[in-house]
């Protein structure tokens, strides 16, 4: 079979060993269940491209390479017939559904195509034929590979089926070093630089692919293949939230851009002596101007104990109620130093040596590295990405949407914080600034706060606030996007009291 001999006769070792625990893994999930019960996610993108031709090679060995009379392979067992099943959304890109389509005809996928979303098309699909294992090009590093096995059920509250996951430990660079040496064709869109795909809303060619140098050559990217770190394969998916794109809504998922977009972040900051008083956090004070001057809401900041559950647990339930989480303190060589792991804890994934971080830390502290294996070196395995920036000794540590600052002052905060920005996929979405207005008075709170109220229910896109200066002196902010609602909200509230109760400040 061409894709086995393929590998097997070609030179990359690597590449031989993750073939043959692939098409192990699959042949173990043909042997488990019925051929008519398993089904293959393909969706036309790279991995699942590398799947599909693993699914060949996998069901031509399980099926014992029978061949025909003449001696040569029966075009039958070339493909494999399996069940196939395509999520098509009016946002995916037309070259991905000309592929997916073309693909399944020329290897006689059975592709049966599945308009809704993945939850309730799977309901509907194993109501209609009972399917006890799904297929899919899930590979670690996935936003949603955390905590998943090469067999893993699906989650609570989706219809029960095994995920099978035959490719869950390829790298970016395995993807591509299959599909170059088997010569198989893959989606076009590749060729122009996009490195994963989503949706037409959601995804850019990869700006690390860019081909600037000259006018000619403006817009013009390299191929897929060529993006030498393939952590960054995700460089050209934007922020979903700035997009809805809803393949139910009346007008058929045309682009609808939220003109108050913005995000949030919370702060982490991991420190005992906080907490026995003996020191102050200066840093989430500074962080926190710095997000508001991004236009980012900061909608908390944590201080925890230097212990892996403390971080876990507040990392774990941070992580998913904001776009992006900060840390700060306990990392280190200390034994107190416990804040990787405690990320680590929270993503359900173990502390695996980081060789190019072991790197930068050999450069760094050099012969103070002590032994041959550098705890400091140990980063969540599968999830983390390293920010580097030449005004950096070290890159910065992202672990999805946490990113840990290894900052011990203002100062250094204030250099990783540019660095951040300046990273040519910062992570760091500039949004519209928020703009505020202050107001003082010498009303007391109790004679202000029923008008408060009803300002906050007619301008709930306003934030107002009341800070007591004293019982006999108030000062009364209003924060929001949008000048002219800001001026409205305050104007409303001086006309709601005898001329000259309030006066202007500016707080900067
Ligand atoms: C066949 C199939 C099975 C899936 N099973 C699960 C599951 O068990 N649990 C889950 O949280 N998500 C499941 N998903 C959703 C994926 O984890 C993930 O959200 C999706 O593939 C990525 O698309 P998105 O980035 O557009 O959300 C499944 C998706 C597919 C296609
Ligand atoms: N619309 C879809 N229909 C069917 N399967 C899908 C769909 N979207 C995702 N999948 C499954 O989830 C897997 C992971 O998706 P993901 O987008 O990470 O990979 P890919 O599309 O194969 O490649 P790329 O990362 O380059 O976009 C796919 O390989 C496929 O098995
Ligand atoms: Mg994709």
């Amino acid at each position: 079979m061409e894709i086995d001999r393929a590998v097997r006769e070609g030179s990359d070792r690597r590449l031989q060993t993750k073939y043959r625990n692939a098409v192990y893994v699959i042949q173990r999930a043909f042997a488990l269940y019925e051929f008519e019960q398993v089904a293959f996610s393909f969706n036309g993108g790279k991995d699942s491209t590398v799947l599909l031709h693993l699914l060949r090679a996998g069901y031509y060995l399980h099926k014992g390479k029978p061949e025909c009379s003449n001696g040569s392979l029966s075009d039958s067992v070339l493909n494999c017939p399996i069940r196939t099943i395509y999520f098509e959304s009016p946002c995916a890109f037309p070259e991905i559904n000309s592929f997916t389509y073309e693909t399944a005809t020329v290897y006689g996928l059975q592709l049966e195509t599945i308009h809704s979303d993945f939850k309730s098309g799977l309901e509907a699909l194993l109501k209609e034929k009972p399917t006890k294992a799904i297929f899919l090009g899930t590979r670690i590093g996935d936003p949603n590979a955390v905590g998943q096995e090469q067999f893993s059920p699906s989650s609570i509250g989706w219809p029960p089926f095994m995920r099978v996951n035959p490719i869950l430990d390829w790298s970016y660079r395995d993807v591509w070093a299959f599909i170059l040496t088997c010569k198989v064709q893959y989606c076009s869109l590749y060729d122009q630089g996009y490195t994963s795909i989503g949706s037409i809303y959601d995804t850019v060619p990869n700006a690390l692919l860019s081909i600037a140098d000259s006018a000619s050559t403006k817009g013009t990217f390299k191929p897929a293949y060529m993006l030498s770190d393939g952590r960054l394969e995700r460089a050209g998916r934007t922020k979903k939230m700035h997009l809805k794109c809803n393949s139910t809504s009346p007008n058929n998922g045309v682009i609808s851009v939220t003109s108050s977009a913005f995000f949030t972040a919370s702060i982490v900051v991991v420190g005992d002596e906080i907490l026995f008083g003996t020191a102050e956090d200066k840093l989430s004070a500074a962080l926190c101007k710095k997000l508001y001057g991004i236009g980012w809401q900061v909608t908390r900041v944590a201080v925890v104990q230097n212990e892996i559950d403390s971080v876990a647990e507040e990392v774990e339930r941070r992580k998913f109620t904001n776009d992006m989480v900060f840390l700060f303190g306990g990392f280190g060589p200390m034994q107190s130093d416990v804040s990787l792991a405690g990320v680590a804890k929270a993503f359900g994934v173990r502390l695996a040596p980081d060789e190019e971080f072991e790197e930068y830390l050999r450069h760094l502290i050099g012969k103070h590295c002590t032994g041959d294996r550098n705890e400091m070196a140990l980063l969540p395995e599968g999830i983390t990405e390293l920010l580097q920036h030449e005004k950096l000794p070290l890159p910065l540590i992202k672990c999805q949407n946490v990113i840990i600052l290894a900052a011990t002052n203002v100062c250094e905060l204030e250099t990783q914080w540019d660095c951040l920005l300046e990273l040519p996929n910062t992570p760091l979405v500039q949004l519209a600034p928020f703009m505020s207005k202050h107001l003082s008075s010498m009303l007391s709170d109790v004679e202000i706060a029923q008008t408060i109220s009803k300002l906050c229910l007619e301008f709930p896109d306003v934030y107002i606030g009341c800070q007591r200066k004293s019982r006999v002196q108030s000062l009364i902010s209003f924060v929001g996007k949008d000048k002219t609602r800001i001026e409205l909200a305050a104007g409303r509230l001086c006309n709601s009291f005898p001329e000259g109760a309030f006066s202007e400040v500016n707080r900067g």
